[in-house]
């Protein structure tokens, strides 16, 4: 844990009560404080400065690159795309005005080697030199001064490690570090860590100043929304190890709930932009488990300054033109997600072009019928699809070719064989005549389109909505249940498969897609000329400026140069096989827990996981502190993990806040006593926090707790259990433990997911059947 964790805050020094710990020649530490906010104050101010002369000229540069594309020539246009591009991109940049835009400052101290490239080197100290030689400011971007000083570090730069890096027990070159609070342009806090406190370091002669208000602490504690907020100006060593980690082959990180997994993940796709744009403008995917989570994350890269080149997309979301609306039951999902899937959807294609195929092949050619019997055609059909692998629609041509071959055959079976030369040549005429002629008959051309149609994922997928067809198909790969599961499940298809489909099905629509091979019918979005050119987005804010043209490309990447799998744990083999396919030259970052996955069979997975990385090099990360839960939020949740995962260590919680989880219980039966005690509980808390509150329950109970919620405004939403996955709330109401706990194999690690989203306050509401006790505890948490 870095310098900023638990131990650090109960240590640190209460500006305003007591003098600063290094003592200075300042009277009070009131007075040392704002000394030291004004002198950074001085700084942001310089910085404002600079950053309003580059917008001047980014602007000037804009209009001028306008100017020129009315020339017209492909020369302008060139060089007017590459002054866009630095152009858009920086003035995106500037428009924002971040909050805490300048948010640290490393002080360091006389490097005994000479610095790399500017990299401050982590070369031992020379213990006699307490001066600070270097004073590095970080920010949200690099900032350069008229004479190309750095005024501020971009947070990504080598240079900026030392701030998250450094701790106490290696302090590299780092004597203080500092954490930097502002508020638009008002710099409003400054929290110190001193890493040597063996040295008296000094500042052009002054004692270096250490002041701490607990900038991380506030952070954490601070009133959540309904999106998530960048951690980088308190980014931990651990976090920092795996956000700057190599990108080359597979980035594995575990650790339990509110460790900042998908707030590292997110931070690492700026990270990886940052350190080699060109080769990411290849396109950094980040697959998240529903859209949720997906709508709670994304404003976090355009925070970092990042946009355009990320795609955050929920893995119901993978494949274009579908977006998953439907949960399945937890029954049906072990089926659909399980591996024994590929061979079940292998048989269902070849069988959906046999369902209404025709027996007989009947065509007249030169006067003469020629036939095609059942038994023939079926050994044609076998010699299209041959030793398999090639996907069905492309096979169309050659079933065209053997059936025109066995029709040949037959209308000559009567012939002799040709014995010379010039008879073969004649009988080769013969049969390209033939062939002409029977291709263009309506009869054989009706019969190929009936015999080998052209079928979509979602034709094949409706096959499968009667359970005896699927059982005839593939009795060895699903069991008679399993297939009336299945069957029930997609009952609400009509025969094209038209009809809402759940995250599950669009994993089989994909391995469909590639079995068929669809003729490809993108979804076109329209987009500006220039963000075809640069590929960013970000310059479209200044499309009106100049008349462009606007132009159709499609919206979905097919191959991505990074891939950021979140929530890693709950993905089912086929998920795995659906974004394999569009990772296959990607170099990967996969983030999860396995104490909090929703799917059965983890070993499965893992080997789907395998085959997906093949023989990639691995390198593993473990991080290890809650920033989220509250101490005694998260000693409740151990209970669960304990059931739910023997063995697995709970990570520590930073912080405590005094407060207990509640534990309310309803004893009398009725649905309307439940709903009046969670309406109760959740106006309570609603009291009780500033920020967000959500009641999760078992999914099956969802439309009984939007009922709850009704008329309590937007503060308050309310979950299935599977919904919950990566979120958090200032305060949750966990209703039916028991329920969640039940609703599957895997219902306690969902249930462990539900009692670590709450950021200080909890309450577990129980019913008659969770057996609480007099203190209202279900049996489950005592
Ligand atoms: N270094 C940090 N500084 C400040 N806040 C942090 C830090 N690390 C994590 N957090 C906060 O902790 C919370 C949990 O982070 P995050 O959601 O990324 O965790 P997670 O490991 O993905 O959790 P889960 O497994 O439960 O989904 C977030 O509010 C995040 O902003």
């Amino acid at each position: 844990m870095g310098a900023h964790g638990r131990q650090h805050a109960a240590a640190t020094t209460e500006a305003g009560t007591a003098p600063a710990s290094n003592g200075t020649t300042i009277t009070s530490a009131e007075g040392l404080r704002e000394r030291e906010i004004a002198g950074e104050q001085q700084h942001l101010d310089t910085v404002y400065q600079r950053l309003e002369e580059k917008l001047a000229e980014a602007e000037y540069v804009l209009e001028d690159a306008a100017r020129r594309v009315q020339v017209g020539t492909p020369g302008a246009l060139a060089e007017r795309d590459a002054q866009v591009y630095r152009a858009g991109t920086h003035l995106n940049r500037l428009n924002n005005e971040f909050e805490d835009f300048l948010f640290g400052r490393i002080d360091l101290q006389q490097a005994d080697a000479p610095e790399e490239h500017g990299i401050p080197s982590f070369t031992p100290l020379d213990p006699a030199d307490q001066n600070v030689a270097q004073s590095l400011h970080i920010g949200r971007l690099g900032v350069l001064d008229a004479e190309y000083g750095p005024l501020v570090i971009d947070w990504r730069a080598p240079a900026a490690a030392p701030f998250y890096r450094a701790t106490p027990l290696e302090p590299g070159r780092v004597l203080r570090r500092r954490v930097i609070r502002s508020k638009g342009r008002k710099v409003i806090g400054v929290e110190d860590d001193l890493l040597r406190p063996d040295l008296t370091p000094t500042l052009d002669g002054q004692e270096l100043a250490v002041i701490g208000d607990g900038a991380l602490m506030a952070s954490l504690g601070r009133a959540r929304s309904h999106t998530m907020r960048d951690i980088v100006s308190s980014i931990q060593k651990e976090q920092d190890e795996v956000i700057r980690a190599p990108a080359a082959g597979a980035t594995l990180v575990t650790g339990g709930p509110g460790t900042g997994k998908t707030a590292v993940a997110l931070h690492r796709a700026a990270f990886l932009l940052y350190q080699d744009r060109r080769r990411y403008s290849g396109g950094i995917l980040v697959v998240s488990p529903t859209p949720l989570l997906v709508s709670y994350t994304e404003g976090v890269l355009p925070s970092l300054g990042e946009e355009g080149q990320v795609a955050i997309r929920a893995v119901g979301s993978l494949v274009d033109g579908i977006e998953a609306e439907r949960y399945d039951t937890p029954e049906v999902a072990r089926v659909k997600g399980s591996a024994r899937m590929v061979q079940l959807l292998r048989r269902a294609a070849r069988a959906a072009l046999e369902i209404s195929a025709p027996t007989e092949l009947r065509v007249v050619a030169r006067g003469e019928v020629v036939r095609l019997d059942a038994g023939r055609l079926r050994t044609v059909r076998g010699n299209v699809v041959g030793s398999g692998g090639t996907p069905l629609n492309l096979l169309r041509p050659r079933a065209r070719r053997l059936l025109l071959d066995a029709l040949w055959s037959e209308a000559t079976r009567h012939l002799p064989a040709p014995t010379d030369h010039f008879s073969r040549e004649q009988r080769q005429d013969q049969k390209e005549s033939f062939d002409e002629y029977v291709s263009d008959e309506a009869s054989f051309l009706d019969f190929l389109d009936a015999w080998w149609p052209a079928l979509t994922p979602r034709q094949v997928l409706a096959t499968l909505r009667q359970a005896k067809h699927t059982n005839r198909i593939a009795r060895r790969t699903v069991t008679p249940e399993e297939a009336r599961l299945l069957a029930a499940s997609w009952r609400h298809l009509d025969e094209r498969g038209r009809g809402p489909l759940s995250a599950h099905d669009v994993a089989l629509i994909d391995e469909l897609q590639l079995l068929l091979a669809e003729p490809a019918r993108p979804k076109v979005r329209e987009v500006d000329a220039v963000d075809l050119l640069t590929g960013l987005d970000e310059v479209t804010t200044y499309a009106d400026r100049s008349a462009r043209q606007r132009i159709a490309v499609p919206v979905e990447r097919t191959e991505y140069a990074h891939v950021i799998v979140d929530e890693a744990q709950d993905l089912t083999p086929m998920q795995w096989r659906m974004i394999g396919r569009r990772s296959r030259m990607a170099t990967w970052t996969i983030v999860g827990d396995p104490a909090q996955s929703s799917w059965p069979f983890p070993e499965e997975a893992r080997s789907a996981l395998d085959e997906v990385l093949s023989g990639k090099p691995r390198r593993r990360h473990t991080l290890t502190v809650n920033y989220r839960n509250p101490a005694e939020i998260a000693e409740v949740a151990a209970k669960v993990l304990a059931l739910a995962a023997p063995g697995t260590p709970s990570p520590t919680a930073v912080r405590s806040t005094g407060i207990e989880p509640r534990f309310a219980a309803v004893t009398a039966v009725a649905p309307a006593a439940f709903a009046a005690a969670a309406r109760a509980e959740l106006a309570r808390l609603l009291d009780e926090v500033d920020g967000t509150v959500a009641v999760v329950v078992p999914m099956e109970r969802r439309a009984e707790a939007a009922g709850w919620i009704a008329d309590l405004g937007e503060r308050v939403v309310a979950l299935g259990s599977l919904e919950a996955k990566g979120l958090e709330y200032d305060a949750t109401v966990v209703a039916d433990p028991t329920g969640i706990a039940g609703e599957s194999e895997a219902g306690l690690r969902v249930l462990y997911v539900a009692l670590t989203r709450a950021t200080q306050r909890l309450t577990v509401l129980s019913g008659p059947d969770d057996l609480p006790d007099a203190a209202g505890v279900p049996a489950l948490l005592r």
